[in-house]
């Protein structure tokens, strides 16, 4: 090393100490006039998120907010992720405050560093604007009137995905198959791409997006975000190309009845960047999470025999009832209550996402103390669905617990709350429901790791992707 590189480290150190004095200044100040939640900000720019991310990796993403929360107060802390000062709200009472308060002192708010990732630059649009459109598009097609008549076709993608891709396999790898199952399917709905070809060419950048949203948000080459950005863009390229070859279509009354969402917003003369960055928002919203909580159902049903043996007598009931051939239709769905109940067990204790996160459009008072306006604010379930408060021996499989009246109001919350709630959820529910009607009435399975590991970077995950050994069931 010579003279001028230590020259050079000294400075950056000078700097990087200038930076921090300054920075717990303000923080100091700030905390002495108004009384903001307690908590620590971290190291400048990083914050917090480092530390958020590794507990992530461990598979226990709710030690980072317990250990604040013990620490500094049970219902908010302070803290800083992504690059942003945040309030982090904790508890059924928080999800009150803010799925209630939703338009009054709160509003949409999505990351700048996740915005990066998702969106075209050129069309910067507010979180509110972008959170408001959302909510006009996406309900058309998933409210759930308008997926009844989609059951058959999500009941006849399930059986052929496991014909081709389950049966003809002693062993599976259960994590990828799926993610290939939901993804297909979030194709078709979304943009009506069905060929195989394309389904891999628009998955492919998906893993490296994903890995990104929760990262240390620094865009050299080299690190997680950067990638994360570069394949951001890959997704876009290849969605403008889909945008552009379906306006032409439609401009040579090719297929004119044919409806997808991307169809829809182009009848609706948004324009294509536009089009391309909503349609990669839900991309992303639908990637991970479904393929997650079937993945986690899957993982359950192996650990607990006696429960996959009452979801079986459910779903049997309903085969038996059916036709040679018959698919499955809303009724069917109704029916499947204790199903369902697994299925809630599984995203209480794997919630498929990480939280949302919100902007104080006014100051407001929670917990004793005060969110300035302009604050940031995150949530999210996994605390929530462990507190034994809630949740008498949260570590315990039960599906039960979601029988008769269910767990109280706020403290459920997988897909979050109020005005914001998933907009995705009965669509996730019907997929769900579908696959497990679909994979219980066809094998019984045993995994063949037996303490396997998971992980968290958006949802969870399997480490080894959860290999299981197949048994075909004579029906
Ligand atoms: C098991 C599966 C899923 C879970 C657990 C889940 C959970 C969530 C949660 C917790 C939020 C944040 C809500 C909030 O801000 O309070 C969210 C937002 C969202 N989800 Fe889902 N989701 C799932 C599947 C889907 C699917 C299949 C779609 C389909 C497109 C979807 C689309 C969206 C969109 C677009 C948003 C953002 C809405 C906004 O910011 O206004 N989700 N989801």
């Amino acid at each position: 090393m010579d003279l001028d590189l230590y020259q050079y480290l000294f400075y950056l150190i000078i700097l990087y100490v200038s930076v921090g004095i300054i920075y717990l200044f303000h923080f100091y100040k700030s905390s002495k006039t108004i009384n903001l939640p307690p908590g620590n900000k971290g190291y400048p720019l990083i914050g917090e998120t480092f530390d958020y991310v590794m507990n992530a990796k461990r598979g226990n993403p709710e030690k980072f907010v317990n250990d604040r929360t013990a620490k500094y107060s049970p219902d908010v802390f302070r803290t800083s992720l992504l690059g942003q000062d945040m309030a982090v709200f904790c508890g059924a009472s928080a999800h009150k405050c803010l799925f209630s308060g939703t338009n009054k002192y709160i509003q949409a708010w999505w990351p700048p560093s996740m915005k990066k990732i998702m969106m075209h630059d050129s069309k910067n649009h507010s979180s509110v604007e972008e959170s408001a459109k959302i909510r006009v598009i996406l309900p058309r097609f998933l409210k759930i009137e308008a997926l009844q008549p989609y059951i058959p076709v999500i009941d006849a993608m399930a059986k052929k995905h496991l014909e081709t891709e389950w049966s003809p396999y002693k062993e599976v790898k259960v994590f990828p198959l799926v993610k290939k199952f939901t993804f297909g399917l979030a194709c078709r709905l979304l943009a009506s791409i069905e060929d195989p070809k394309d389904v891999a060419e628009i998955t492919a950048p998906f893993d490296r997006v994903i890995a990104g949203l929760i990262s240390v948000p620094i865009n050299v080459p080299g690190t997680t975000y950067y990638r994360a950005v570069q394949a951001g863009k890959v997704v876009r390229e290849i969605v403008m190309g889909l945008i552009t070859k379906r306006k032409k279509e439609l401009e040579m009354n090719i297929n004119p009845d044919q409806m997808d969402v991307m169809t829809s917003m182009l009848h609706d003369d948004l324009d294509a960047v536009d089009i391309c960055n909503k349609l990669g928002a839900f991309f992303v919203a639908s990637f991970d999470t479904t393929s997650s909580a079937i993945t986690f159902i899957i993982k359950s049903l192996a650990e607990y025999p006696h429960v996959y043996q009452r979801v079986y007598e459910e779903q049997m009931e309903i085969l038996k009832a059916k036709k040679e051939g018959e698919p499955l239709n809303w009724e069917d769905v109704k029916k499947m209550k204790y199903t369902w109940c697994t299925a809630s067990e599984v995203l209480r204790l794997y919630p498929p996402s990480i939280g949302a996160f919100r902007e104080a459009k006014t100051d407001f008072s929670y917990g004793g103390y005060t969110i300035p306006k302009g604050w940031k604010i995150f949530w999210n379930a996994h605390t929530t669905h462990k507190n034994p408060k809630y949740f008498p021996d949260p570590e315990k499989f039960d599906p039960s617990r979601f029988e008769g009246s269910g767990p109280p109001p706020y403290t459920f919350v997988p897909f979050g709350g109020g005005p914001y709630m998933c907009p995705g959820k009965e669509y996730a529910r019907l997929q769900i429901l579908v696959f497990m009607h679909n994979i219980v009435t066809k094998f019984k399975w045993e995994k063949l790791i037996p303490n396997e590991k998971y992980e968290y970077i958006a949802a969870p995950f399997p480490v080894h992707d959860l290999p299981v050994s197949l048994e075909p069931i004579q029906t």
